[in-house]
Protein backbone atom coordinates (compact mmCIF):
# COMPACT_ATOMS: atom_id res chain seq x y z
CA UNK A 1 0.00 0.00 0.00
CA UNK A 2 0.81 3.33 -0.31
CA UNK A 3 0.47 6.71 2.12
CA UNK A 4 0.54 9.06 -0.58
CA UNK A 5 -1.51 11.91 0.19
CA UNK A 6 -3.11 14.47 -2.51
CA UNK A 7 -3.52 17.81 -0.95
CA UNK A 8 -4.74 21.21 -2.69
CA UNK A 9 -3.60 19.49 -6.12
CA UNK A 10 -0.34 17.68 -4.98
CA UNK A 11 0.52 14.09 -3.99
CA UNK A 12 2.83 14.10 -1.09
CA UNK A 13 4.48 10.86 -0.41
CA UNK A 14 2.24 11.12 3.14
CA UNK A 15 -0.09 13.29 4.82
CA UNK A 16 2.26 13.78 8.24
CA UNK A 17 3.38 17.41 9.08
CA UNK A 18 4.38 19.00 12.29
CA UNK A 19 1.45 21.36 13.74
CA UNK A 20 2.87 25.31 13.52
CA UNK A 21 4.55 26.42 16.92
CA UNK A 22 6.64 22.75 17.05
CA UNK A 23 10.57 22.44 15.22
CA UNK A 24 9.82 25.19 12.93
CA UNK A 25 10.93 28.46 14.50
CA UNK A 26 14.36 29.12 12.61
CA UNK A 27 15.37 28.21 9.07
CA UNK A 28 17.79 25.27 10.86
CA UNK A 29 14.27 23.73 11.95
CA UNK A 30 12.26 24.16 8.89
CA UNK A 31 15.00 22.62 6.89
CA UNK A 32 15.22 19.72 9.06
CA UNK A 33 11.64 19.08 9.07
CA UNK A 34 12.10 19.16 5.37
CA UNK A 35 14.62 16.52 5.17
CA UNK A 36 12.75 14.67 7.67
CA UNK A 37 10.14 11.66 7.17
CA UNK A 38 7.12 14.38 7.17
CA UNK A 39 5.35 14.72 3.82
CA UNK A 40 5.27 18.41 4.31
CA UNK A 41 5.63 21.07 6.57
CA UNK A 42 4.55 24.35 8.30
CA UNK A 43 6.29 27.38 9.66
CA UNK A 44 5.44 29.23 12.88
CA UNK A 45 3.15 31.56 13.15
CA UNK A 46 4.44 34.91 12.31
CA UNK A 47 3.36 38.29 13.05
CA UNK A 48 3.91 41.71 12.02
CA UNK A 49 7.14 42.32 14.15
CA UNK A 50 9.26 39.82 15.64
CA UNK A 51 8.33 38.94 19.11
CA UNK A 52 10.10 37.08 22.40
CA UNK A 53 6.51 36.18 23.39
CA UNK A 54 5.70 35.47 27.05
CA UNK A 55 8.09 34.66 29.80
CA UNK A 56 9.42 31.14 30.44
CA UNK A 57 8.20 28.29 31.43
CA UNK A 58 5.56 28.75 28.86
CA UNK A 59 5.77 24.73 27.67
CA UNK A 60 5.39 21.93 29.82
CA UNK A 61 4.76 18.50 28.40
CA UNK A 62 2.99 16.66 30.71
CA UNK A 63 1.63 13.12 30.99
CA UNK A 64 -1.01 13.10 28.59
CA UNK A 65 -0.13 15.82 26.63
CA UNK A 66 1.02 19.34 26.66
CA UNK A 67 0.10 22.73 28.08
CA UNK A 68 1.54 25.74 26.56
CA UNK A 69 1.15 29.62 26.59
CA UNK A 70 4.02 30.36 24.14
CA UNK A 71 2.55 33.78 23.27
CA UNK A 72 3.01 33.83 19.55
CA UNK A 73 6.98 33.95 19.57
CA UNK A 74 7.90 34.14 15.88
CA UNK A 75 11.02 36.06 14.27
CA UNK A 76 8.73 38.28 11.89
CA UNK A 77 6.43 37.78 9.09
CA UNK A 78 9.94 39.13 6.75
CA UNK A 79 11.55 36.40 8.27
CA UNK A 80 8.95 33.67 7.36
CA UNK A 81 8.36 34.98 4.13
CA UNK A 82 12.16 35.13 3.13
CA UNK A 83 12.79 31.51 3.79
CA UNK A 84 9.33 30.70 2.22
CA UNK A 85 10.12 32.26 -1.10
CA UNK A 86 13.92 30.75 -1.10
CA UNK A 87 12.48 27.43 -0.28
CA UNK A 88 9.96 27.69 -3.40
CA UNK A 89 12.48 28.45 -5.65
CA UNK A 90 15.37 25.87 -4.12
CA UNK A 91 12.33 22.71 -3.85
CA UNK A 92 9.38 24.05 -6.32
CA UNK A 93 8.16 20.34 -6.01
CA UNK A 94 7.97 19.97 -2.54
CA UNK A 95 5.00 23.00 -1.43
CA UNK A 96 4.70 23.59 2.36
CA UNK A 97 2.70 25.91 4.40
CA UNK A 98 3.17 29.25 5.70
CA UNK A 99 1.38 29.89 9.10
CA UNK A 100 0.60 34.02 9.39
CA UNK A 101 -1.27 35.19 13.32
CA UNK A 102 -2.16 38.48 13.97
CA UNK A 103 -0.30 40.16 17.56
CA UNK A 104 -2.53 43.82 17.09
CA UNK A 105 -5.67 41.85 16.08
CA UNK A 106 -7.97 42.51 12.82
CA UNK A 107 -5.75 45.17 11.14
CA UNK A 108 -2.50 43.42 11.38
CA UNK A 109 -4.47 39.87 9.72
CA UNK A 110 -5.74 42.39 6.71
CA UNK A 111 -1.59 43.97 6.75
CA UNK A 112 -0.04 40.71 7.16
CA UNK A 113 -1.98 39.27 3.99
CA UNK A 114 -1.34 41.96 1.84
CA UNK A 115 2.24 41.63 1.97
CA UNK A 116 2.11 38.14 1.34
CA UNK A 117 -0.28 38.81 -1.70
CA UNK A 118 2.08 41.38 -2.66
CA UNK A 119 5.38 38.92 -2.37
CA UNK A 120 7.05 36.58 -4.59
CA UNK A 121 5.46 33.93 -2.33
CA UNK A 122 2.96 31.89 -4.34
CA UNK A 123 2.04 28.56 -1.66
CA UNK A 124 -0.30 27.68 0.83
CA UNK A 125 -0.74 30.10 3.90
CA UNK A 126 -2.56 29.00 6.81
CA UNK A 127 -4.35 32.00 8.49
CA UNK A 128 -4.21 31.03 12.23
CA UNK A 129 -7.57 32.06 13.53
CA UNK A 130 -6.85 30.54 16.69
CA UNK A 131 -4.09 31.77 19.28
CA UNK A 132 -5.25 31.36 22.73
CA UNK A 133 -2.17 32.55 24.23
CA UNK A 134 -2.28 36.70 23.55
CA UNK A 135 -3.37 38.38 26.58
CA UNK A 136 -5.97 40.59 26.10
CA UNK A 137 -6.71 39.40 22.48
CA UNK A 138 -10.10 37.56 22.14
CA UNK A 139 -9.76 34.27 19.61
CA UNK A 140 -10.37 35.42 16.25
CA UNK A 141 -12.42 32.52 15.29
CA UNK A 142 -14.80 32.47 18.48
CA UNK A 143 -15.85 35.46 17.04
CA UNK A 144 -18.38 34.56 13.94
CA UNK A 145 -18.89 37.93 12.96
CA UNK A 146 -15.66 39.30 13.28
CA UNK A 147 -13.91 36.37 11.03
CA UNK A 148 -16.99 36.77 8.50
CA UNK A 149 -15.85 40.16 7.78
CA UNK A 150 -11.99 39.25 7.80
CA UNK A 151 -12.52 37.12 5.48
CA UNK A 152 -14.85 38.82 3.18
CA UNK A 153 -11.80 42.11 3.67
CA UNK A 154 -9.15 39.30 3.21
CA UNK A 155 -10.64 38.13 -0.42
CA UNK A 156 -11.37 41.37 -1.62
CA UNK A 157 -7.45 41.66 -2.37
CA UNK A 158 -5.74 37.95 -1.98
CA UNK A 159 -5.82 36.47 -4.90
CA UNK A 160 -3.52 33.62 -3.78
CA UNK A 161 -4.48 29.91 -2.18
CA UNK A 162 -5.18 29.96 1.74
CA UNK A 163 -6.74 28.05 4.56
CA UNK A 164 -7.49 28.73 8.24
CA UNK A 165 -6.39 27.27 11.74
CA UNK A 166 -9.56 26.83 13.81
CA UNK A 167 -9.48 26.45 17.49
CA UNK A 168 -12.09 23.22 18.57
CA UNK A 169 -15.64 24.19 19.13
CA UNK A 170 -17.61 22.17 21.07
CA UNK A 171 -21.26 23.53 20.14
CA UNK A 172 -22.97 21.60 17.34
CA UNK A 173 -24.51 24.91 16.69
CA UNK A 174 -20.71 26.71 16.60
CA UNK A 175 -19.74 23.60 13.97
CA UNK A 176 -22.99 24.86 11.98
CA UNK A 177 -22.15 28.69 12.63
CA UNK A 178 -18.31 28.68 11.45
CA UNK A 179 -19.35 26.24 8.86
CA UNK A 180 -21.52 28.63 7.09
CA UNK A 181 -19.40 31.66 7.80
CA UNK A 182 -16.64 29.42 5.76
CA UNK A 183 -18.64 28.30 3.25
CA UNK A 184 -19.04 31.94 1.79
CA UNK A 185 -15.24 31.87 0.45
CA UNK A 186 -12.92 29.82 -1.61
CA UNK A 187 -11.21 28.59 1.18
CA UNK A 188 -8.64 25.87 0.21
CA UNK A 189 -8.80 24.12 3.67
CA UNK A 190 -9.80 24.23 7.33
CA UNK A 191 -7.08 23.05 9.62
CA UNK A 192 -9.18 21.35 13.05
CA UNK A 193 -8.12 21.91 16.10
CA UNK A 194 -5.86 24.07 17.86
CA UNK A 195 -5.02 23.13 21.10
CA UNK A 196 -8.01 23.50 23.80
CA UNK A 197 -7.39 27.24 25.02
CA UNK A 198 -6.78 27.77 28.64
CA UNK A 199 -6.55 24.40 30.40
CA UNK A 200 -5.14 24.41 34.19
CA UNK A 201 -2.41 21.83 34.70
CA UNK A 202 -1.40 21.25 38.28
CA UNK A 203 2.41 20.03 39.27
CA UNK A 204 1.45 17.20 42.02
CA UNK A 205 4.78 17.88 43.71
CA UNK A 206 4.54 21.97 44.07
CA UNK A 207 0.60 22.44 43.85
CA UNK A 208 1.18 24.64 41.87
CA UNK A 209 1.13 25.53 38.08
CA UNK A 210 3.14 24.78 35.90
CA UNK A 211 3.83 27.62 33.15
CA UNK A 212 4.38 30.85 34.35
CA UNK A 213 2.16 32.89 31.87
CA UNK A 214 -1.22 34.02 32.77
CA UNK A 215 -1.57 32.40 36.12
CA UNK A 216 -0.89 28.48 34.58
CA UNK A 217 -3.90 28.65 32.10
CA UNK A 218 -2.33 27.45 29.02
CA UNK A 219 -3.58 25.68 25.44
CA UNK A 220 -3.65 21.66 26.23
CA UNK A 221 -2.34 19.72 23.29
CA UNK A 222 -2.01 15.98 23.28
CA UNK A 223 -3.56 12.62 24.20
CA UNK A 224 -6.11 14.99 25.97
CA UNK A 225 -7.42 16.29 22.94
CA UNK A 226 -8.00 13.60 20.26
CA UNK A 227 -11.78 12.68 21.04
CA UNK A 228 -12.55 16.91 20.53
CA UNK A 229 -10.13 17.20 17.58
CA UNK A 230 -11.80 14.40 15.86
CA UNK A 231 -15.60 15.75 16.54
CA UNK A 232 -13.68 18.80 14.70
CA UNK A 233 -12.92 16.98 11.68
CA UNK A 234 -15.92 15.02 11.04
CA UNK A 235 -17.96 17.57 12.08
CA UNK A 236 -16.31 20.39 9.05
CA UNK A 237 -16.04 18.01 6.59
CA UNK A 238 -20.02 17.34 6.99
CA UNK A 239 -20.90 20.76 6.54
CA UNK A 240 -18.16 22.22 4.49
CA UNK A 241 -18.21 22.57 0.72
CA UNK A 242 -16.31 19.67 -0.79
CA UNK A 243 -13.79 21.72 -2.16
CA UNK A 244 -12.63 22.90 1.25
CA UNK A 245 -10.15 19.95 2.57
CA UNK A 246 -9.56 19.49 6.23
CA UNK A 247 -6.29 19.18 7.88
CA UNK A 248 -6.55 16.89 11.14
CA UNK A 249 -4.78 17.98 14.29
CA UNK A 250 -4.96 17.30 17.62
CA UNK A 251 -3.71 13.69 19.50
CA UNK A 252 -2.05 12.28 16.95
CA UNK A 253 0.27 9.58 18.96
CA UNK A 254 0.22 6.50 16.71
CA UNK A 255 -0.56 5.44 13.41
CA UNK A 256 -4.10 4.17 14.55
CA UNK A 257 -4.64 7.93 16.07
CA UNK A 258 -4.19 9.45 12.10
CA UNK A 259 -6.18 6.24 10.82
CA UNK A 260 -8.99 8.00 12.57
CA UNK A 261 -8.61 11.38 11.63
CA UNK A 262 -8.30 10.03 8.21
CA UNK A 263 -11.37 8.23 8.91
CA UNK A 264 -13.07 11.37 9.87
CA UNK A 265 -12.07 13.22 6.50
CA UNK A 266 -8.59 14.47 7.09
CA UNK A 267 -6.65 15.31 3.92
CA UNK A 268 -3.22 15.86 5.93
CA UNK A 269 -2.38 15.06 9.41
CA UNK A 270 -0.36 17.87 11.59
CA UNK A 271 1.31 16.46 15.13
CA UNK A 272 2.03 18.94 17.80
CA UNK A 273 2.87 17.59 20.81
CA UNK A 274 4.34 14.51 20.00
CA UNK A 275 6.72 16.01 17.82
CA UNK A 276 8.22 18.02 20.56
CA UNK A 277 8.19 14.99 22.77
CA UNK A 278 9.82 12.57 20.42
CA UNK A 279 11.85 14.12 18.11
CA UNK A 280 11.51 14.21 14.41
CA UNK A 281 12.02 10.48 14.49
CA UNK A 282 8.18 10.20 15.49
CA UNK A 283 7.16 10.61 11.33
CA UNK A 284 9.34 7.75 10.55
CA UNK A 285 7.43 5.73 13.44
CA UNK A 286 4.04 7.33 12.38
CA UNK A 287 4.13 6.44 8.48
CA UNK A 288 5.33 3.15 9.42
CA UNK A 289 2.22 2.22 11.63
CA UNK A 290 0.21 3.63 9.44
CA UNK A 291 1.04 1.36 6.43
CA UNK A 292 0.56 -1.37 8.71
CA UNK A 293 -2.85 -0.82 9.63
CA UNK A 294 -3.89 0.00 5.64
CA UNK A 295 -1.46 -3.44 5.43
CA UNK A 296 -3.55 -5.22 8.28
CA UNK A 297 -7.09 -3.63 6.34
CA UNK A 298 -6.34 -4.89 3.22
CA UNK A 299 -6.60 -1.19 1.83
CA UNK A 300 -4.30 -0.15 -1.39
CA UNK A 301 -4.03 3.31 -0.58
CA UNK A 302 -6.11 6.44 2.02
CA UNK A 303 -8.48 7.03 -0.42
CA UNK A 304 -10.27 3.77 0.08
CA UNK A 305 -11.09 4.42 3.68
CA UNK A 306 -10.68 8.43 3.88
CA UNK A 307 -14.14 10.24 5.31
CA UNK A 308 -15.58 6.52 5.63
CA UNK A 309 -16.49 6.67 9.27
CA UNK A 310 -19.08 4.07 10.05
CA UNK A 311 -22.43 4.94 12.54
CA UNK A 312 -24.46 3.24 14.16
CA UNK A 313 -27.72 3.57 12.50
O1 LIG B 1 1.13 30.67 22.26
C1 LIG B 1 1.31 30.46 21.03
O2 LIG B 1 2.24 30.99 20.36
C2 LIG B 1 0.32 29.55 20.40
N1 LIG B 1 0.00 28.43 21.11
C3 LIG B 1 -0.96 27.55 20.66
O3 LIG B 1 -1.24 26.51 21.31
N2 LIG B 1 -1.60 27.80 19.49
C4 LIG B 1 -1.31 28.89 18.74
O4 LIG B 1 -1.93 29.07 17.66
C5 LIG B 1 -0.31 29.80 19.21
I1 LIG B 1 0.17 31.44 18.03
Amino acid sequence: PTLQATFYGHTYDNPFMNASGVHCMTTAELDALADSAAGSFVTKSATAEAREGNPEPRYVNVDLGSINSMGLPNLGLDYYLDYAIKRQASHPDQPFVMSVASYQGFDEYVTNMRKIQESDYTGLVELNLSCPNVPGKPQMAYDFEDTDRLLTEIFAFYTKPFGVKLPPYFDIMHFDKIAAVLNQFDLKFVNCINSIGNGLYIDKATDTVVIKPKGGFGGIGGEYVKPTALANVRALKQRLNPSIEIIGTGGILTGRDAYEHLLCGASMLQVGTQLEKEGLGVFDRLTKELLAILESKGYASIAEFKGKLGTLD
